[in-house]
């Protein structure tokens, strides 16, 4: 174990006496990292990211491989993705699904969305995605005005964490049944197990995560990749 901290030695220990969850450690991360196919201009993404204000808000490459295959075993041809950034997670979609494909992805900033612009051409799937520049739930409102309740495969929520139920409700009309909704988050920082904290974002959250657990609308999976990940399936017509 030369060279490895005492963290890093404590958390491969733990893992050895049986513990179901492993302690992510900066070490295990990269060693995570090593092993994700990353697409060459996700990197070159990533990389541009890193130095931007906000970089610590993009999905790790892990979780973007994990929407990928998500996508990807659904057979998905119709996506949203709500909460774009700089284009990391919607540009792993882009890439997973067919040429006919296609993703709506709303995001409010225009300068974050410039930045992903430019990565989608680059990687050639600019024409699958369609970039909605406005508050993302009037853009998901007026594709359920547009008649499109229960056409989509995949969503993928990202934004705001203080309107997560509105942001899981609308999406929850918009796929069909058997489709999914990844809300991404859901362990805040690890925030929402403490009870001493009670900002409105954490409340949100935890909210979100109760009304969830008991919504026999959808099944769900909890994955502790990243921040946390709750994949829900649309069970019935809602
Ligand atoms: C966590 S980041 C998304 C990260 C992105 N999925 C990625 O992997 O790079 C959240 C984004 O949602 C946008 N956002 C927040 N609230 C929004 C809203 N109500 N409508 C549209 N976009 C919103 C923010 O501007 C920000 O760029």
């Amino acid at each position: 174990m030369l060279g490895h901290t005492a963290t890093d030695i404590r958390a491969v220990e733990e893992a050895r006496r049986g513990r179901k969850q492993l302690g992510m450690t900066p070490l295990l991360y990269d060693y995570l990292l090593a092993n994700v196919r990353e697409h060459p201009v996700l990197r070159e993404l990533r990389e541009e990211t890193a130095s931007m204000r906000g970089s610590q808000m993009q999905v790790s490459p892990a979780q973007a491989q994990l929407l990928a295959m998500l996508v990807q075993i659904q057979g998905a041809q119709r996506c949203i993705e709500v909460g774009v950034f700089t284009g990391y997670s919607s540009l792993a979609v882009a890439l997973a699904l067919p040429e006919s494909g296609r993703l709506v992805a709303c995001e409010r900033d225009e300068r974050c969305l410039e930045v992903a612009k430019k990565y989608y051409q680059r990687a050639g799937v600019a024409h699958k995605i369609d970039v909605k520049h406005a508050l993302a739930a009037d853009s998901l409102r007026s594709l359920l005005d547009c008649g499109e309740a229960s056409s989509y495969d995949f969503a993928f929520v990202d934004a705001d964490k203080r309107m997560y139920e509105e942001y899981f409700e609308l999406p929850l009309k918009l796929v069909r049944v058997g489709g999914l909704i990844v809300m991404d988050n859901i362990l805040w920082y690890g925030r929402v197990a403490d009870p001493l904290v009670d900002d409105q974002k954490t409340i949100s959250i935890r909210n979100f995560n109760k009304k969830v657990l008991e919504d026999k609308h959808v099944d769900i999976s909890m994955v502790p990749i990243g921040d946390g990940m709750t994949i829900c399936r649309k069970l019935v017509d809602t």
